[in-house]
């Protein structure tokens, strides 16, 4: 698992434009979407998801839900995100097809991340590493945290928070295999070429 990790925002990209965006940010080489919605009720969910997800197919992107594995289950999405306020992630792999990714959130918590490795996590994020307009009350992350994660663990490694193509190295260099985006991608003026940007940053290194 390396790459741009793309994540919805209904707020920055309200109606037929989300999908636009993503669209978007799929040519541009999004190797991950996340849908992660706290704006719509349920039935508006299932409809949204079930659209991101038949776009993330005809990219070959993997799509990942973020909180709800309920809905996961649903469209049968790829993966679900969970993180310290979601379902367990042990309740949650026994509701899940096995082969369905589950990625937890660490904050700056290395014990929770040996943690999530032990109990099956097929990866780990960290941060948020910079100041993030998306959420701002985010608690900081340390570049040690996730240089020290990426030595000891042996499943990905995703870093978030502020990220942007001018930025994204620093995550980069300090052991992120995946680096996941909200405002750096879909607040920007052409998201394809933005994508683009964050995807040669992957050849690079
Ligand atoms: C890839 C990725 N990393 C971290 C988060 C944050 O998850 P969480 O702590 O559950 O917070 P919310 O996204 O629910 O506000 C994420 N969504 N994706
Ligand atoms: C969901 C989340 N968790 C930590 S920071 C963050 C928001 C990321 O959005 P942005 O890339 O716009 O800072």
């Amino acid at each position: 698992m390396r790459g741009l990790y793309a994540i919805t925002d209904p707020y920055l990209t309200p109606g037929q434009q989300l999908f636009e965006a993503v669209e978007a940010a799929l040519r541009g080489g999004v190797s991950y979407l996340q849908y992660r919605d706290k704006l719509h009720e349920a039935g508006d969910r299932l409809r949204i998801a079930q659209e991101l997800r038949a776009l993330c197919y005809d990219y070959g992107a993997w799509f990942i839900v973020n909180d709800d594995v309920a809905l996961t289950k649903a469209v049968q999405a790829h993966g679900v995100h969970l993180g310290r306020e979601d379902m367990p992630l042990e309740e949650a792999r026994e509701l899940l097809d096995p082969d369905t990714l589950i990625g937890v959130s660490c904050y700056n918590d290395l014990a929770r991340a040996r943690a999530a490795q032990n109990a099956g996590a097929d990866y780990v994020a960290f941060g948020r590493f910079f100041a993030s307009r998306t959420k701002p009350q985010a608690q900081p992350a340390s570049l040690e945290t996730l240089r020290q994660a990426r030595a000891e663990l042996t499943i990905p490694v995703v870093a978030i928070g502020g990220i942007t193509t001018e930025n994204a190295d620093v995550v980069i260099d300090a052991g992120a295999d995946v680096v996941a985006v909200i405002q750096g991608l879909f607040a920007q003026p052409d998201i394809e070429a933005t994508a683009r940007q964050f995807c040669q940053l992957f050849q690079k290194s």
